[in-house]
């Protein structure tokens, strides 16, 4: 049994459906919880997966760094390795390299940099990124791109998504065939509506088996971001699935998918929940502020997750004050929870028809929550 994507209802653009694989089904629309060094941060796997995760994401940056590839690859594979036997997208590592490491390089071949971790220096080529989330045991691969922060001036975004496409062809070559496992295109062109249809379009031909949209969420409003959804969306397969990088907060998700994007990942839920912030249906809480010191009520008395109805804000303050472990543990968990109960609650919808009015409840629930 292969990669194969089924869409089950449709809502205006939105779509819900799954995509089965052998390693598990992915639910779409889908959040995605990030793994940065083969841990989602202050989660237990069985956790993760309990609040309805279907899959997460793996970092190849860190995970190259260390344990590295090779060791991974002889220690079983990044499944295993984290006790996650469900499927696993890795990003290629170009996004992480530009954002975390220090004196790097970008050519044709691809990129040059210093670890970060003890300062060797690594070079990654397309080739090398695919190689990588081979051994790491990747299910969903991402090809090695150029992603340009925004504001940017035109030949810029235009220079980098001509190399991200060259660097495509250069991935789907050292893909090659693996039944099962995907290697996604990542669509860019920055905020240039033609450039972004130019480089959906070259990716369209490829015939990959998924479409991501990158150098979003880089910096530009999120309108910008909506309307380049917009623009691209129709020139990208309606049977292929639709991943938007690195998005995003609650409203952006409800934004994305009613714009025709089936897949997201964020940090935000968990660094959030690191830094004392709790996502809840009544909107963002942060614990750290002292009206919650009193506040006897747990996050939300009506969700299934424990962290959010069998605590109080009173306890959670003080634990968040108190730099407390359990602090970081609880609302993490209390986040991811309500982020995939969102998107359950959209899946839902689309397949009832009724996009349109949860996204109009939900976000009334946020304003009605006290200042
Ligand atoms: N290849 C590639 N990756 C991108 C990523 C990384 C997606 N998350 C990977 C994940 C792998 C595992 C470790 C963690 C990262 C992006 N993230 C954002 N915005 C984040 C905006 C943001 C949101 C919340 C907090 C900070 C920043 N825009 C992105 C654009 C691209 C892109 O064009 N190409």
């Amino acid at each position: 049994m292969h990669f194969v994507f089924h869409i089950d209802a449709t809502d205006g653009a939105a779509r819900t459906g799954a995509i089965t694989m052998p390693r598990g089904t992915i639910r779409t629309p889908a959040f995605m919880p990030v793994g940065t060094a083969a841990t989602v941060k202050a989660m237990y796997p069985g956790q993760v997966r309990d609040l309805g995760a279907d899959v997460v994401l793996g970092n190849t940056y860190h995970l190259m760094l260390r344990p590295g590839p090779e060791r991974m690859a002889r220690l079983g594979g990044l499944h295993h390795f984290m006790n996650w036997p469900h499927p696993i997208l890795t990003d290629s590592g170009g996004f992480q390299v530009m954002s975390l490491s220090a004196l790097r390089k970008l050519d044709e071949q691809g990129v040059t940099f210093r670890s970060h971790v003890d300062g060797s220096t690594h070079h990654m080529s397309p080739e090398r990124s695919i190689e990588i989330q081979g051994l790491l045991g990747s299910d969903i691969q991402m090809q090695l791109d150029e992603c340009v922060r925004l504001p940017a001036d035109h030949a810029t975004i235009e220079r980098a998504m001509h190399l991200s496409l060259r660097w495509a062809e250069r991935c789907r070559v050292a893909f090659g065939e693996q039944p099962g496992k995907a290697m996604f295109g990542i669509v860019q062109g920055g905020d240039v509506p033609a450039l972004r249809v130019e480089s959906a379009r070259a990716l369209t031909d490829l015939d990959l088996k998924g479409y991501a949209i990158g150098g979003l969420a880089v910096g530009e409003p999120q309108a910008v971001m909506l309307a380049m959804i917009e623009t691209v969306e129709p020139y990208l397969p309606a049977n292929k699935p639709r991943y938007l990088m690195g998005v995003g907060t609650p409203d952006d998700l409800l934004c994305s998918v009613a714009r025709g994007i089936d897949m997201f990942d964020c940090v935000m839920p968990t660094r959030a929940g690191r830094h004392g912030l709790a996502y809840t249906r009544h909107g963002r809480i942060n614990l750290r502020n002292a009206r919650h010191a009193e506040d006897t009520r747990p996050l939300d008395e009506a969700s299934a997750c424990p962290a959010a109805r069998d605590y109080s804000r009173a306890y959670l303050h003080h634990l968040v004050r108190s730099d407390e472990i359990l602090g970081m543990m609880l609302l993490t968990w209390n986040n991811l929870s309500y982020y995939q109960d969102l998107m359950a609650g959209m899946r839902r919808a689309i397949a009832e028809g009724r996009l349109a009015a949860f996204s109009e409840e939900t976000r009334a629930a946020w304003a009605r929550a006290e200042a």
